[in-house]
This record gives C-alpha cells, sequence and structure tokens, in this order.
C-alpha cells in the first residue's frame, strides 16, 4: 500500500510506515506572528535562479513538479537562515479542493487555498538524495497563494497540465525563472521542520514567506483538474494533497523582519 492523502492511506495512516511522523521536527505547522520572535542576525535571502536550468515538469501522483539540473550553483539560495550554498531541485505545490483549504502551512490558523515549494540541497553534501538524510541538508521556500488576480507567471505552468494530468506523465518544461513566483517582499518566518510527505526526514530548514502571490479562481480550477490516477484508472482529481499543521514540541520560530 503507498501513501496517499485518502482515508485510508492519508496523513493520519503515515506514522504506520514512517514513523518519524511521530518525532519533534514535523512539518508543517500553524505559525502564529505573534509568538514569532524577530531575529536582526537573520540575512536576506539570497536567490539567484538561472532558467537554463528548468527541465521539465512531471506529474508524480503525489502532485506535481518543475525539476532542475542541479549539477552546478547556477539556480541556488544562500544566506537567510542558512550558511552555505543550496542548490535549487524542483518546486511543487499543494492544495485544496475549495479555497478554504490547501497549504500546508497555516498562519494563525489561516489557510490558503495553495501553497508553492522551492526545495533545495545542502551542496556541503553530494547529492539530493544524501543531504536529505541530514538535519541541516535541505532548504524550502515556502510561498502561499491568496485569492486574486490572475498570476501571468503561473500560468506558464498551469498552460501545460493538459500533457501531465495522469499520474505519470511528463513534459519538457525549460526556460522558466522560478523566481517569477516569489512575492515581492521576501520577509520570512523560519524554524527547523521536516519534508511534509513521506519519507517525512527531519533534515529541512523552512523558510515560509510572510508575503503572497495571487492565483485567481480559473488557476484554481486548473490545479484541480489534474489527477491522482494514472491514464487508464478510476480518474481521481488532485485536490487536497496537503499535510495538516503539526505539533510545535517546543521549537522557536524566528522573523527575519518586525
Ligand atoms: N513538501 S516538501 O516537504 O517540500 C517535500 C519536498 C521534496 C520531497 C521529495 C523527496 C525528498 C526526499 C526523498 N527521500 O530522501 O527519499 C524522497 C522524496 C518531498 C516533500
Ligand atoms: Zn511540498
Amino acid at each position: 500500500m503507498s501513501w496517499g492523502y485518502a482515508s485510508h492511506n492519508g496523513p493520519d495512516k503515515w506514522a504506520d510506515n514512517f514513523p518519524v511522523a511521530n518525532g519533534p521536527r514535523q512539518s508543517p505547522i500553524d505559525i502564529v506572528p505573534a509568538q514569532a520572535v524577530y531575529d536582526s542576525s537573520l540575512k536576506p535571502l539570497n536567490i539567484k535562479y538561472d532558467p537554463s536550468t528548468s527541465m521539465d515538469i512531471l506529474n508524480n501522483g503525489h502532485s506535481f513538479q518543475v525539476t532542475f539540473a542541479d549539477d552546478t550553483d547556477s539556480s541556488s539560495l544562500r544566506d537567510g537562515p542558512i550558511s552555505g550554498v543550496y542548490r535549487l531541485k524542483q518546486f511543487h505545490f499543494h492544495w485544496g479542493a475549495s479555497d478554504d483549504k490547501g497549504s500546508e502551512h497555516t498562519v494563525a490558523g489561516a489557510k490558503f487555498p495553495a501553497e508553492l515549494h522551492l526545495v533545495h540541497w545542502n551542496t556541503k553534501y553530494p547529492s539530493f538524495g544524501e543531504a536529505a538524510s541530514k538535519p541541516d541538508g535541505l532548504a524550502v521556500v515556502g510561498v502561499f497563494l491568496k485569492p486574486g488576480d490572475a498570476n501571468p507567471n503561473l500560468q506558464k505552468v498551469l498552460d501545460c497540465f493538459d500533457s501531465i494530468k495522469a499520474k505519470g506523465k511528463q513534459t519538457s518544461f525549460t526556460g522558466f525563472d522560478p523566481a517569477c513566483l516569489l512575492p515581492a517582499s521576501l520577509n520570512y518566518w523560519t524554524y527547523d521542520g521536516s519534508l511534509t510527505t513521506p519519507p517525512l526526514l527531519e533534515s529541512v530548514t523552512w523558510i515560509v514567506c510572510k508575503e503572497t502571490i495571487s492565483v485567481s479562481p480559473e488557476q484554481m480550477a486548473r490545479f484541480r483538474s489534474l489527477l491522482f490516477t494514472p491514464e487508464g484508472e478510476a480518474e481521481c482529481c488532485m485536490v487536497d494533497n496537503y499535510r495538516p499543521p503539526q505539533p510545535l514540541k517546543g521549537r522557536a520560530v524566528r522573523a527575519s523582519f518586525q
């Protein structure tokens, strides 16, 4: 039985095969701004992406992801709460069946219709797979999507959904600069956490942007037109592919802004 988001294989069942699900630094969490500690020693995020590193877009049956060439530092993240250079590996999203849910992190209990994750790995390790098992191995930048005007940069991603509707479908996706999906302000909250899907490894420095990016109702409908299921199987819409907030267990959430 493989993991998913249905009642029989969803977040409440993940601990059966992945006991770290009940670990001390699980993600996502509810971010309570009033309880976040401003840390003046936190640096601004230093993000440099090279569009020529974007390679393809894939429906992996849990979400869709855009994968990047990570054999050089040309698309990477520095500074912020991290030390060293972290290379961009992929970005993906989590979203709901309706606009009242879908994000993984919440802000004082508020849910957003979707959340973008830009996944980076620490180049002090030889590969993404190696880094994914180290406490300082990964850094994920999270951005909330807020209902509003259509987002023209997001539209470039949504336009290729017809080619990746079913699980396992993949198509070329080159020349895309994911920096165009970032909000104008890179003020952020940061805390030590985990992957939000199995294997739930506790290797992620989370960097969650305070400012949101916009998404229109029509664009949200496009997200919800993807399928969890492969071609030839009964169709199941890809929606509600989010894990709910997990216990903070004494962790501090720091803010890069006052
Ligand atoms: N949602 S998230 O925490 O940003 C996230 C990011 C990347 C991944 C993909 C993944 C990351 C690591 C492994 N691993 O080490 O076996 C398998 C899959 C899973 C989840
Ligand atoms: Zn994610």
